[in-house]
């Protein structure tokens, strides 16, 4: 974005960072975050903040003493909440001079790729202008199959939508640790990540209050999208007086996951294919076509098809299997699953014509996201 010194930063803080023991938001704890990420903007920074806390800061109102666990519940508690964290950010802020704006967006609105888009116009506008972009799942209407379910994973994905310079994500602990520490005292924190393994994957507990729902898995998981999209990230303790300037500095207390090779790493379009998209179908294919769409970079063809299933247009993402339904990773198709089933029918009646035509010179499409890095 901006310069060497200037940064695009998205920030995330989680419902337990927000609340107070009671389980109410904390007027103080919000103020903490607004004075630094005020200050932040001061030197210059553009931040966008992913707030969680709309449940937690809504259900007492509604007469429930803990979180509720059914989803209309807990959406009728964002429907209160939502508003009350809102006009609490937009006071403190505007105490520094600043502008709050609230974005709240639905695993919909980035799967399809003209609204994904969109949201990136948008938030680059209230940036340009000094506005700060609050962004949270719309909780009030999502339905279980389709949300994001967590905010660690969005603000990843929002992080990659605006190409931000560094993703922080504020939780209750001060970091990873080797492993859960409730459960193990000994756990020790890890001071960086370089890449993350299955061990890595292996050290995440649930979640830590009964305000959260993420947890440490969800973290990591958010740690896997951001790295893969290039974004230098942080995880550290929200509270920690100058937590986040430092952070910016590469000083502070936390986990730092770094970016090895910048080259390797998605660009918007896979991005949006990758962490996304949700594939529409899958293509199983036959053994001697993975060595050409895997490394040698080629494209699939109709006759190298096994298997279709489910339906999808010319144009959508699909899943692309091996015959022992192992994932590969992700493709574009050039037809939609009812032409290709077509091919395969003239295939199976032996019509030369459509064989010739459509079976071996046809692309179907090539793999533009390998799995592990894809869903
Ligand atoms: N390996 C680990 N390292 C650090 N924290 C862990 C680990 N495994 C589980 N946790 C738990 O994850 C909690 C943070 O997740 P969560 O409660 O969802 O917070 P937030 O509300 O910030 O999203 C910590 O309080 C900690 O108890
Ligand atoms: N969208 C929900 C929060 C979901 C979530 O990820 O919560 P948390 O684990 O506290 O970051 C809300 O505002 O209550």
């Amino acid at each position: 974005m901006t310069s060497d010194n200037q940064k695009r930063i998205v920030i995330k803080i989680g419902s337990s960072s927000l609340t107070s023991l009671s389980g109410d938001i904390s007027r103080r704890k919000i103020q903490s975050l607004t004075d630094q990420v005020a200050e932040l903007k001061d030197q210059g920074h553009e931040v966008v903040l992913v707030s969680s806390g709309a449940v937690a800061a809504g259900y007492r109102t509604l007469g429930f003493v803990n979180r509720p666990s059914s989803l209309p519940e807990k959406q009728a508690a964002a429907a209160v909440g939502q508003g009350r964290l809102i006009e609490t950010y937009s006071e403190l802020f505007s105490s520094h001079g600043y502008a709050a704006s609230q974005i709240l967006i639905t695993r919909s609105d980035f799967s399809d790729e003209t609204r994904y888009n969109n949201v990136r116009n948008t938030i680059n506008v209230l940036l340009e202008r000094g506005i700060v972009p609050i962004v949270n799942e719309n909780d009030t209407v999502t339905t279980d199959r389709l949300r994001f379910g967590d905010n660690d994973t969005l603000s990843a994905k929002v992080a990659g939508l605006v190409a931000s310079d560094q993703l922080i994500i504020l939780s209750d602990i001060d970091g990873l640790y080797n492993a859960d520490p409730r459960k193990d005292p000994s756990a020790s924190l890890l001071k960086e990540v370089s890449e993350i393994t299955p061990e890595i994957e292996d050290m995440a507990g649930e979640p830590g209050s009964s305000v959260g729902t993420g947890g440490m898995r969800s973290k990591i998981d958010a740690f896997k999208i951001s790295m893969a999209s290039g974004i230098p990230s942080f995880l550290g303790k929200a509270g920690v007086p100058q937590i986040l300037v430092d952070a910016v500095n590469e000083e502070a207390r936390g986990t730092y996951f770094d970016v090895k090779e910048p080259e390797l790493n998605l660009d918007h379009y896979r991005q949006w294919i990758a962490f996304n998209s949700g594939p529409e179908g899958e293509i199983l294919i036959q053994d001697d076509a993975k060595e050409t769409i895997i490394n040698e970079k080629g494209n699939l063809l109709p006759s190298q098809i096994y298997q279709i299933n489910g339906y999808f247009k010319k144009g959508s993402v699909v899943r692309i299997m091996d015959l022992n339904n192992e994932k590969l990773g992700l493709g574009v198709v050039n037809y939609s699953s009812k032409d290709l089933e077509e091919f395969q029918m003239k295939q199976e009646t032996n019509q030369e014509d459509a064989k010739a035509a459509m079976l071996n010179e046809s692309f179907v499409c090539e793999l533009e996201v390998a799995i592990p890095i894809g869903v």
